[in-house]
């Protein structure tokens, strides 16, 4: 058998990226980041897969300090509403969360989805109209990554409503603003998601998320099991 693996190095540097990345609202500087290190994030998201190789995505960067205040006015009042949801310690915790990284963050970029681009019939869009969508999250993760290899750190604020925000930044109608995220150098990158940190909610064990058949000897499989245990404890360690 061939090995198309990447040597040692590499692959581990994949998942540290995957383990390591974070979701920044807390830490950010207000340094500015390098226009090369920002192609190459751009780069990155633009070699995302996507349904019938639509590429649905633009990407709208934001660094005006009005624009950025306008946003945030967006997110207080979406937040506001949000926060009316919850009751008693559960509302006390919730406010006390930081959500957002808008003006601290140098910059901006709303990760946009053209649901026309392509035409009408796009390979592999013609049941699951929403593919679109989860190729434009695609983007967003491989940004995101790519952010975290760099040493940005990257936060998705969708506490906004949508429509309000399109506006806000002049979408034409059929663009929908799927990711409004905040880019900047960090003053560390949390051990564990600030959520879990924060008592909000913990990560589930991923035994309990396997599912099927096929997977049902692998479930009772000691080796998977403890494998799984294994690579758990290590990210509890880091
Ligand atoms: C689609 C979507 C939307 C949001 C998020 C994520 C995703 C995928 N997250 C970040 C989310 O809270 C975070 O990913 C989890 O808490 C896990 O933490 P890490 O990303 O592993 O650090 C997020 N965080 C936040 O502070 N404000 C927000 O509005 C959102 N919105």
């Amino acid at each position: 058998m061939t090995d198309h693996g990447f040597p040692d190095e590499q692959r581990q540097g994949l998942y540290r990226a995957i383990h390591e990345r974070r979701d920044v609202r807390s830490q950010f500087l207000p340094d500015p980041i390098a226009p090369e290190i920002l192609a190459r994030l751009l780069h990155a998201a633009h070699h995302a897969p996507s349904v019938g190789f639509m590429q649905p995505w633009d990407f709208v960067i934001v660094d005006s300090i009005e624009m950025k205040r306008a946003v945030k006015a967006l997110y207080d009042q979406a937040n506001t509403e949000a926060a009316s949801h919850y009751t008693d310690e559960r509302a006390a915790l919730y406010r006390r969360l930081k959500l957002e990284g808008i003006v601290d963050s140098p910059i901006n970029v709303c990760i946009t989805c053209d649901r026309q681009r392509g035409g009408p019939h796009v390979l592999g869009r013609n049941t699951m109209l929403d593919t679109d969508l989860f190729s434009t999250c695609l983007a967003v993760q491989n940004l995101w990554l790519a952010a975290r290899a760099e040493g940005i750190g990257v936060g998705w604020v969708s506490i906004v409503d949508p429509t309000q925000l399109a506006r806000t930044l002049g979408l034409p109608e059929h663009v929908y603003p799927v990711a409004y995220l905040c880019l900047g150098h960090v003053s560390e990158f949390l051990p564990r998601p600030e959520l879990e940190i924060a008592g909000w909610r913990s990560r589930l064990p991923l035994e309990q998320l396997l599912h099927g058949n096929q997977w049902q000897g692998h479930v009772d499989d000691a080796a998977l099991i403890a494998a799984i245990h294994e690579i758990s404890s290590g990210e509890t360690k880091a």
